[in-house]
């Protein structure tokens, strides 16, 4: 059994908001993660979990710091499990670029060296991370899963493609059709190769389309108007068009003024914590 150290605990809102190490086999160094506990977790009785996926440049520490998911999660019942976005460590390849390499992860399995031997991060999100999970915590079998820009294509992506474990995906700002745009192009010819087909399985819009009658996962996506990223990286509005196409029920809402930052997950986060809080407890 693979073993998780606790390494802090902070009581935040009655619950304790934990940061954990361990050595991860699917992407071979140490990681972190964070999880919040809410004051309804007790050994008896399983509690809903959420998966947070973040974005570029971030660690676990940023959702938990920025977001204040933890008011909301208290009084829901809510888990929060907060992974970090790349491998990690000195023996781990690396590139001055913000947009590759750690803290850039793209939630994919690289194929291409020097990423090849750690750059796992959709096994680690999708097998590995719940699996320890599952192990360490009294949790209930399917759960939420969310994320912002790079992690809102993840979360997209795997709640996507590994239905049966999910209950309800939702995103910020989200790399919708990273196929298409500047951060997915390079993340994906670095790590997957420059044959493109292999970056399909990784794109959310690509997914949709040729999933389409299958899908039927509730979606969540709000998107700031003033996001600096929005029409550079093409976020939302390719996977909006791509619902309407083949009539998938997704909500998504966009915001005057709100722009890419923790201050935009911040107004929102109630609003995700709630939708996914229907289908956990359904
Ligand atoms: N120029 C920005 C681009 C990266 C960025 O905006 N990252 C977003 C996710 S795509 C983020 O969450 N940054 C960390 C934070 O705001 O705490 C930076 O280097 O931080």
């Amino acid at each position: 059994m693979s073993q998780i150290e606790k390494i802090s605990g902070v009581k935040v809102f009655g619950g304790w908001q934990n940061q954990y190490q361990h050595e991860s086999s699917s992407l071979n160094c140490s990681m972190k993660f964070s999880v919040y506990l809410p004051p309804a977790y007790e050994q008896q009785q399983p509690v809903g979990v959420l998966y947070w996926l973040s974005g570029l440049t971030c660690t676990d520490e940023n959702f938990v710091t920025k977001a204040g998911a933890q008011r909301i999660a208290s009084e829901l019942g809510i888990i929060l499990v907060i992974p970090d976005t790349s491998p990690r460590g000195d023996e781990v390849p690396n590139d001055d670029a913000y947009d590759l390499g750690q803290g850039a992860g793209f939630y994919l399995n690289a194929t291409q060296p020097p990423w090849d031997k750690h750059y796992h991060m959709y096994d680690y999100i999708v097998n590995e991370l719940p699996s320890l999970i599952k192990t360490n915590f009294n949790v209930r079998d399917k759960a939420a899963i969310a994320g912002h820009s790079m992690g809102g294509h993840g979360a997209l992506v795997i709640g996507l493609a590994n239905q049966m474990h999910y209950t309800s995906v939702s995103a910020f700002a989200p790399i919708v059709n990273p196929c298409e745009c500047d951060w997915g192009k390079k993340a994906f010819s670095h790590y997957l190769g420059d044959d493109q087909s292999a970056w399909q399985q990784y794109d959310a819009c690509h997914l949709m389309q040729q999933q389409q009658g299958i899908l039927t996962i509730p979606m969540l996506v709000d998107q700031g108007l003033a996001d600096n990223f929005y029409e550079s990286q093409k976020l939302t509005k390719p996977l909006e068009e791509m619902c309407k196409q083949v009539g998938y029920p997704a909500q998504f809402a966009y915001h005057e003024g709100y722009d890419h930052s923790y201050f935009f997950i911040s107004s929102f986060i109630e609003q995700h914590l709630r939708f996914h809080h229907r289908y956990l407890t359904a």
